[in-house]
Parts: structure tokens; C-alpha cells; sequence
């Protein structure tokens, strides 16, 4: 089996693919990640993870290889909240999050001998209220400094969420229905168990 190029730092990614059965190595490809004035989240979030794989592209060339690159990103209200800077920032995503529902989209981008294949996957999640000991307990355990909407659903931030309606793998940062779904496009072989 061919390794997949994961064009993204994400060790949740990597994780999830590598539970899958892939064997994955890991290229880089940073770009900036500053929405455009006025970008709705669904059409930022795939520009995103489409120029990832074309910074990776630029960087290693077109390969027969696949390329795999994804976005997350956090909408409430229909803004986009990114990564907090800091633990300021934390808070006021987590208190803007609380008791509310928002949406967690992540596009994923394959390319492979010269195309592209693209996938959106978009989660509803209710978070219950939160208190600011809630709040402050979380930021000092550190997890949501790396996470699109200060949170990791898989980690102890699971236990904010009321409410799902969509992908658990989604959320955490790369969907594996629809993962697999482009692979096969791409004509990637994917791990046995896998091939529906
Ligand atoms: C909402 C949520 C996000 N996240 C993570 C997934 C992504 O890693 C991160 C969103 O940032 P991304 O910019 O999508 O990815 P990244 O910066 O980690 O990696 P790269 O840009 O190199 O591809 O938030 C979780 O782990 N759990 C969650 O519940």
C-alpha cells in the first residue's frame, strides 16, 4: 500500500488515518489561514483545505501519491471563530459557545497525479451552558489551544457537547466517510476492511 501524503500538522488526522489502516507520511504545507473580508465559512473552509494541497503541491510537485489536506473550522452565528491567540480569547469563544449551537465544517482535499477531489462535511453541536469554573478549568488544562472553537470533542471537551448532528470524526478534524469516499475516487487502494 502507497503512503498517503498528509499535508497537514494535525496529529488527529494523522491518528485517524493511521487507524484506518493508512500508512501516512507527513509533508507540510502552511499558507495563510486569514478569511477574506465578508467569506462565508462553508466557502472558506474549502478554500482552505484545497490551497494546503496546492502549497503542498508547489512545494513536492504533482505525485502519483496521494495528497490529503483539510480544514476545520468553527461557525457560530454564521462568523467564523478560529483557533484562540490566547487564553483571553479562549474564554470569550467558550463563553460565546455555551449553551448554544454551532457549526463545525471540514473540508478535506485529495489530489493525486494532477486532480483534485473535494468533500465538505458539515456537524451541528449543542453545547449545554458552561460555567466560568467550567471555563477556566478547561483553559488551564490547555486543550483548546490548538482547536478551531477552543475545544476538543474527543478530549475532555466531549463532556460540553449535548448535542451532535453529524460526524464525531468531522469535528475532531477529518471525517472518515467522506474521507474514504474520495480516496476511492482518487483511486487510492484503501485498508481492506474498508472496501465497501
Ligand atoms: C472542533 C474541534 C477541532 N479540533 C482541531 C482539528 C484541527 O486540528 C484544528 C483546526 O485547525 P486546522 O487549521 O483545521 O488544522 P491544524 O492547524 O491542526 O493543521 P493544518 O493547518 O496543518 O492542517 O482543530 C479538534 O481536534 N477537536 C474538535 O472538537
Amino acid at each position: 500500500m502507497q503512503p498517503i501524503l498528509l499535508a497537514s500538522g494535525s496529529p488527529r488526522r494523522r491518528e485517524i488515518l493511521e487507524n484506518l489502516g493508512f500508512i501516512v507520511h507527513k509533508i507540510s504545507a502552511e499558507i495563510d489561514e486569514t478569511p477574506h473580508d465578508g467569506e462565508l465559512a462553508y466557502d472558506y473552509v474549502q478554500r482552505m483545505a484545497v490551497e494546503k494541497n496546492r502549497a503542498a503541491i508547489a512545494q513536492f510537485g504533482s505525485t502519483e501519491q496521494a495528497i490529503l489536506s483539510a480544514d476545520t473550522t468553527v461557525a457560530l452565528n454564521g462568523h467564523i471563530l478560529g483557533k484562540p491567540d490566547n487564553a483571553a480569547h479562549a474564554h470569550e469563544i467558550l463563553s460565546a459557545l455555551s449553551g448554544s449551537t454551532h457549526q463545525v465544517m471540514t473540508a478535506v482535499c485529495v489530489s493525486r497525479g494532477g486532480r483534485e477531489w473535494v468533500a465538505v462535511q458539515c456537524s451541528d453541536v449543542q453545547f449545554k451552558p458552561l460555567s466560568e469554573q467550567e471555563i477556566a478549568a478547561y483553559i488551564t488544562s490547555g486543550e483548546p489551544m490548538d482547536k478551531a472553537g477552543a475545544y476538543g470533542i474527543q478530549g475532555v471537551g466531549g463532556v460540553f457537547v449535548a448535542h451532535l448532528s453529524g460526524s464525531f470524526t468531522g469535528v475532531m478534524g477529518l471525517p472518515v466517510f467522506e474521507t474514504l469516499n474520495l480516496l476511492r475516487e482518487a483511486g487510492v487502494d484503501v485498508p481492506p476492511f474498508q472496501a465497501a
